[in-house]
């Protein structure tokens, strides 16, 4: 048996021009220290939007009681997930819930966005703010799309948004599901910790799920 664990990297690649949130701060990663000009090492510049590529949304995002982002536990992003297949569901209603039950905490879908974006995807599939409180019904805690956001590009009331702050789950967005199976997993997603922010990019992976713990065994030698 391996005693390596199979790591599922579903965060979208961050390639130099990664498209953003139209009228958004672009993406980049400047070149600064270059040992190739004599400098001891390479260094760079990094310039992001809070809100590119794979991210987290914190509450403050989009309610000004929010809580910023040192305030949602990690373990909101950490643990027993489940990806589902929502493509054809445009918007995602309640209905690709029907027939679940003992879900875990944290539900992933994929609807079908590819793995790397050349512009900026506008007609993307929106959660409905039922799909969100029937999720919360559920015991959902948080909620993952492939999708830049949860409500649809032109919508300026935010109401998927909305039923997120009213019901208390969490965000995870852009995430990259084109090459994984629907079926559960352990995610872990680590947002990159900046203080006092509405959000912020994340590097999310998935985990087999029930994954034996690697222990020693008495008498074998490791190999
Ligand atoms: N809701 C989107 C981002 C978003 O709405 C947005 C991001 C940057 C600049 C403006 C935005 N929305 C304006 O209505 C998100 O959560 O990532
Ligand atoms: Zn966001
Ligand atoms: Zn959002």
């Amino acid at each position: 048996m391996s005693l390596q664990t199979a790591v599922q990297d579903i965060s979208r690649a961050l390639t130099p021009g990664h498209p953003n949130w139209p009228g958004d701060a672009p993406f980049s990663v400047t070149p600064a220290a270059r040992i190739e000009t004599g400098d001891s090492v390479n260094t760079g510049v990094l310039s992001t939007s809070t809100h590119t590529g794979t991210h987290v949304d914190a509450p403050w995002h989009y309610s000004d009681g929010g809580s910023r982002l040192e305030s949602v536990p990690l373990e909101v992003y950490v643990g027993p997930c489940l990806v589902l297949d929502v493509r054809g569901h445009n918007p995602v209603g309640p209905e690709v819930l029907d027939g679940l039950e003992g879900l875990p905490e944290r539900l992933l879908l994929y609807t079908g966005q590819p793995a790397h974006w050349e512009n900026f995807p506008e007609d993307f599939a929106a959660l409905t703010p039922d799909f969100v409180r029937r999720a919360a019904g559920l015991g959902v805690r948080l909620v993952g799309t492939d999708c830049p956001s949860v409500d649809p590009l032109t919508s300026k009331t935010l109401e998927g948004h909305a039923a997120f702050w009213e019901t208390g789950m969490y965000i995870l967005e852009g995430l990259n599901l084109s090459a994984t199976a629907p079926g559960h997993y352990g995610l872990v997603c680590l947002p990159m910790p900046l203080v006092g922010v509405d959000g912020a990019p994340a590097r999310a992976v998935l985990l087999p799920q029930d994954q034996p713990v690697q222990q020693d065994q008495p008498g074998r030698e490791r190999t």
